[in-house]
């Protein structure tokens, strides 16, 4: 049967990463899907961003939204302090296979708990079922069309408290207009734009940058 993109991902990762370094884990992924195949990983130049966002808020407990092959869970979670965890969220699962064994193989795994279904499921459940109190980082990288509803849902199971940063990944491509209306004219919402590139392209995008006011 013909190997999926993400598989000869992992695949490229397994034969030529080192285990258990997840800079070289990224590294990889990107030389391959910058040079080989393109992929939706967040990469480089926008993980730079990620990274600056992550290390400024330092999170004890992060949300990441759309996991894909595991790169941006292994971004976040190399920069967690000891004790800080990343819940990630795939709903696709051949993609969840994959980003396991890319998380297991960057030695992250430990500071990573991958949750399977679709976010609108997963959200009501991270209190009682992941013992979940606020969230103190999010990350959005799913379906944009996800992006609105999923940060009202965040607010209607009070996952977020006063300083919670939400970071949502492709504003401007595939773009998510509904969002940036929405959190933008949102008065319990501060924002801050960070305009890039799409990931291993020259197309324009940007990254969008929301602090819950409380
Ligand atoms: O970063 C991303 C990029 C693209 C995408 C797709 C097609 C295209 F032509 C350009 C960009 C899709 C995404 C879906 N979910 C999360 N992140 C994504
Ligand atoms: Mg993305």
């Amino acid at each position: 049967m013909n190997q999926s993109k993400e598989q000869r991902i992992l695949n490229f990762v397994l034969q030529n990463a080192v285990r258990g370094d997840p800079c070289s884990v990224l590294d990889t992924i990107d030389k391959y899907c910058s040079q080989k195949e393109w992929a939706m990983n967040v990469g480089d130049e926008k993980g730079l961003i990620l990274d600056k966002t992550v290390e400024e808020v330092n999170p004890s407990v992060a949300l990441e939204l759309g996991t894909y092959c595991g790169y941006s869970a292994v971004r976040i979670a190399r920069l967690l302090k000891a004790g800080a965890y990343l819940l990630t969220v795939e709903f696709n699962p051949e993609f969840a296979a994959i980003a396991k064994q890319m998380i297991e193989f960057a030695g992250v795994q430990d500071k990573v708990k991958l949750l399977e279904g679709p976010s609108e499921e997963i959200i009501p459940q991270l209190k009682k079922k992941y013992e979940v109190d606020t969230l103190d980082f999010v990350f959005l990288d799913h379906w944009k069309d996800r992006y609105t509803p999923d940060t009202i849902l965040l607010q209607e199971c009070n996952l977020l408290r006063k300083g919670s940063v939400l970071l949502a990944d492709n504003i401007i491509f595939p773009g998510a207009p509904e969002f940036l209306n929405y959190i933008r004219n949102n008065p319990h919402f501060q924002c801050t734009n960070y305009p890039s590139h799409l990931e291993y392209m020259k197309v324009g995008d940007a990254m969008e940058k929301a602090v819950f006011l409380g």
